[in-house]
């Protein structure tokens, strides 16, 4: 075998690696450096098919990468609680409450969630404050009936907005981001609750 065989060899190799990968981030590299390895072979050798084929691929697969690197750092910003307002702004209606005000009763109906965006609310049942950034009333819409699983008071007046759980499963739904985001606060909330109520501020970063 000369060296020439031995690079289609490598590129032989590589491909067949890449065909048996699961994990999409290894299986695009690996595509990637397949693709390099033959596009050298088809020039060495001289085969346009071969050059043309890798080279219509070597793209899709550097932009499918790229898409999922970037998934990923938007996922981890997401679940550090940066983007919340940038995502629920566009779907909120501002609702102001003052100082006493019950928002809601646990038990009571569920259908919406609250962006707080000034003021200080509490949850009796659990002793939280809820300051500016933090979202609540999210778990209505996981509880059995839709129900609320405490109350909201308003101890400082502020403003919160509102966002419909129809349009929080929209969000869900179109952007992957959120929804990793909205299934860590949640599952962060349960975890904690059923450890015996510890607190997890829900203004607090997750
Ligand atoms: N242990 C907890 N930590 C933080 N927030 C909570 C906790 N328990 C309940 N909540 C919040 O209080 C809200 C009450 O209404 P929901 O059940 O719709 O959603 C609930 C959560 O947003």
């Amino acid at each position: 075998m000369n060296w020439i065989e031995a690079v289609g060899y490598l590129g032989t190799a590589l491909t067949i690696a890449a065909t048996a990968m699961s994990t999409m981030i290894p299986l695009r590299i690996i595509s990637l450096c397949a693709s390099c390895a033959v596009v050298t072979y088809g020039i060495l050798i001289g085969s346009m098919p071969v050059v043309l084929t890798e080279c219509i691929q070597i793209p899709f697969n550097a932009y499918r990468l790229w898409e999922m690197v970037r998934l990923i750092r938007q996922t981890e910003i997401a679940s550090s609680g940066d983007l919340t307002h940038e995502w629920l702004a566009p779907f909120g209606t501002k609702r102001r409450f003052r100082a006493g005000q019950t928002v809601f009763s646990k038990g009571d109906a569920a259908d919406e969630l609250f962006y707080v965006e000034n003021g200080v609310f509490l949850i009796p049942e659990v002793g939280i404050e809820v300051g500016k950034g933090g979202i609540v009333g999210e778990l209505g819409l996981l509880s059995p009936g839709n129900t609320r699983t405490a109350s909201l008071v308003c101890l400082q007046a502020g403003s919160a907005l509102r966002i419909s759980y129809s349009e929080v499963k929209q969000l869900y739904y179109q952007n992957p981001e959120f929804g990793f985001y909205f299934l860590k606060l949640t599952s962060e909330r349960l975890f904690q609750s059923a450890k015996g109520g510890e607190r997890i501020a829900a203004g607090d970063a997750i």
